[in-house]
């Protein structure tokens, strides 16, 4: 993987203010998905800002591609479009009076035609599920849809890498699920994606690597498993130990079978507890539980009037829509998904009890559902099967 951000030795205080930032080293690579975690007052938002420039280091370097950055106009300006930076609070970043205005000011400034302005905001709105919010004044929407916008203004300038600081802060939980799975989206489309949260909850599941900070000093960078599974490493930062590696400790102290992988999922959980013999089928009840399959329809290929048809012949009991063109299908077809965050595993938790599920996602991510139903049935010995419905046809 290529390192795309470097920092090395880096220390900041701010006028008048603390020492926000203490000797910091860390580099991004390509295609990482990366949580910056800590309590508050740690120095996320202040190390972030340093990563397109908002912020200049006192000492120390911050490099992009190898090129230590340049803090004068004309490279700040390159480099701001290469790291899209959104802001915890969406006021911050929402200045024009609509919502296509807002999202157009970025491709505006970069010199765009008229036409690649207007076809380049479309997408970025129909990327964030806010096709139709074009006139909008952003000032009447919710706090989630603003973040939408903010989000789509910076991939309106597809930039390489997206910082995003707490993008779940202030939302419920429902609008926390759509942000995160945005993210993957984007992630999904290619992005470098960094996140600053003290959500452990929301950090362990999603990170590739997460950073440790602390009153300004990075106390621990790895794996999201190694770092928040060390107790004393977590509380020292004032943090809590994430609750399926709490429960996995607590049982595994009591004479629980340690697994090859740490439980980051409750299917990842139940595969644990059913490999100790706990919360499985009678056996003479298990002889006669199948498997249930998972349908998977293939937005750019199904109508949404067939789906309906697709879940009645197939007894489909859940669905989950992945994805922003999902949710929207969904919508158009009157359905009603039961996932929208974490689709593939809530799905293979209900196929494991025999429930048949569909999954509704776009083209980029059918691997994935393919790819983690392989992995998964790989792993426990069984035989999930994915029918692909490219056309209703089949
Ligand atoms: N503009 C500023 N002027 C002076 N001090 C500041 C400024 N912004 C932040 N600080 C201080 O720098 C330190 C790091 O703050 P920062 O906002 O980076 O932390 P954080 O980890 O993002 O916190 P939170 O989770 O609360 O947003 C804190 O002690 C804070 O008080």
């Amino acid at each position: 993987m290529n390192t795309l951000i470097e920092i090395k030795k880096l220390n900041y205080c701010y006028p008048n203010g603390p020492d926000a930032l203490k000797n910091i080293n860390f580099s991004i690579k390509k295609g990482e998905k990366i949580a910056l975690v800590g309590p508050n007052g740690a120095g996320k938002s202040t190390l972030l800002l340093m990563l397109n420039g908002m912020l200049k280091p006192d000492s120390g370097e911050v490099s992009y591609l190898g090129e230590p950055v340049k803090y004068d106009r004309k490279n700040l300006r390159e480099l701001r479009r290469k790291v899209g930076f959104v802001f915890q609070n969406p006021d911050t970043q929402i200045i024009a009076p609509t919502v296509f205005q807002d999202v157009a000011f970025g491709p505006v400034n970069l010199g765009f035609s008229g036409d690649e302005v207007k076809n380049t905001v479309l997408l970025s709105l129909s990327k964030v599920g806010l096709r139709g919010f074009e006139k909008r004044p952003p000032h009447q929407l919710s706090g989630g849809e603003k973040k939408r916008v903010a989000m789509a203004g910076i991939l309106a300038m597809n930039p390489d890498v997206l910082v995003f600081d707490e993008p779940t802060s202030a939302l419920d939980p429902a609008g926390s699920e759509d942000i995160m799975e945005l993210l993957d989206e984007m992630h999904a489309d290619g992005k470098t994606i960094i996140i600053s949260t003290h959500d452990v909850e929301l950090a362990y599941p999603w990170a590739d690597r997460v950073i440790l900070l602390n009153r300004g000093s990075i106390l621990a960078q790895g794996i999201p498993d190694e770092v928040f599974y060390d107790k004393a490493l977590v509380k020292y930062a004032k943090l809590s130990m994430p609750v399926l590696l709490e429960l996995y400790e607590s049982l595994t102290e009591r004479g629980l079978k340690k697994s090859e992988n740490l439980p980051k999922s409750i299917l990842d959980f139940v595969h644990i507890l059913s490999l100790n013999n706990i919360g499985n089928y009678p056996a003479e009840k298990k002889e006669k539980i199948k498997c249930g399959r998972i349908h998977l329809v293939d937005v750019d290929k199904v109508k949404p009037g067939e789906i309906q048809k697709i879940i009645i012949e197939n007894e489909i009991l859940a669905i989950g829509a992945m994805g922003s063109k999902a949710k929207l299908m969904a919508e158009i077809g009157n359905i009603e998904p039961d996932f929208t965050y974490g689709v593939i595993d809530k799905c293979l938790l209900k196929a494991i009890n025999g429930k048949n599920t569909m999954i509704i996602t776009s083209a980029g991510m059918i691997k994935r559902v393919h790819d983690r139903v392989f992995e998964f049935n790989k792993e426990s010995l069984r035989d999930i099967e994915i029918l692909d419905f490219k056309n209703y046809a089949n």
